[in-house]
């Protein structure tokens, strides 16, 4: 019997406002099961608040979240990666068990996950010692040993080297091969089309396009795509 899952997951009328000041607006958005979703668009245009809104970091000030099973089942298979990653002032393994230990997992599970981001020569170390890709790759680890069904990456790599970059790639790249759902935030134009199934480009708190990674780089959808991907959108 196949396990109903939490996808699709549907953002309706989704907004967010804080100091009277409109971030998101009337976002309206279905994220299915599949390859990467890029979040991409300008400074500011709430990207960040979007992936908060849509993890429940955040509470929308109107419109809704709706996933496909009850919020407090789906919030439990979601996890969300930030670009500075808090680490805990214990080993890298301890660090990689912790989430598991709290949930009930067998925290076995970390040793795979750092078998599979590379870092298990590592994982006696202290975690706060790792440099930035280090750390990033602990992060992702961490998230991943609990298999989550979607990954929310808010900017993994924003102040990574291109080497730890792509680094990171090549982990997002094998954890949707094995079926998570990617939901990701990126600057970097050249990082969206190598990862990206599908792409949402945000312009002033609102969603401008969303749909198929190919269309979005070949045709682009609408003018504000098209000045993005000229590198002339700046708001
Ligand atoms: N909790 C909050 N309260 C008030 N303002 C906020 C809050 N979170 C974000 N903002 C503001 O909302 C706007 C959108 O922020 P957000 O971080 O989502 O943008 P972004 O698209 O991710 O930008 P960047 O690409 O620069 O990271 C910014 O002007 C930011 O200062």
């Amino acid at each position: 019997m196949m396990v109903p899952g939490v996808l699709p997951l549907r953002a309706e009328g989704l907004g967010f406002s804080a100091g009277g000041v409109e971030i998101i607006r009337g976002i309206d958005l279905t994220l299915r099961a599949g390859g990467p979703t890029m979040v991409i668009g300008p400074n500011g245009a709430g990207k960040s608040v979007l992936l908060r809104l849509l993890h429940g970091l955040l509470r929308p000030t109107a419109g809704r979240v709706a996933w496909a099973l009850p919020e407090e089942v789906a919030r439990k298979r979601q996890a969300m990666v930030f670009q500075r990653p808090v680490m805990l002032r214990r080993s890298v393994l301890a660090n990689a068990e912790y989430p598991l230990k709290l949930a009930g997992l067998d925290p076995a599970r970390a040793v795979a996950a750092l078998e599979r981001v590379g870092l298990s020569a590592l994982a006696g170390r202290p975690a706060r010692k790792l440099s930035g890709g280090e750390q990033q790759r602990l992060a992702l680890a961490r998230a991943w040993a609990m298999g989550p069904e979607v990954l929310f990456l808010d900017e993994p790599t924003a102040s990574l080297d291109p080497a730890a970059t792509r680094q990171v790639e090549a982990i997002v790249c094998a954890i949707a091969a094995q079926g998570t759902k990617v939901v990701m935030t990126t600057h970097d134009l050249g990082q969206a089309r190598r990862l990206a199934e599908e792409v949402v480009l945000v312009v002033a708190g609102r969603v401008n396009t969303a749909g198929r990674a190919p269309d979005f780089f070949e045709r682009p959808p609408s003018g504000e795509a098209a000045a993005f991907l000229r590198g002339d959108l700046l708001w």
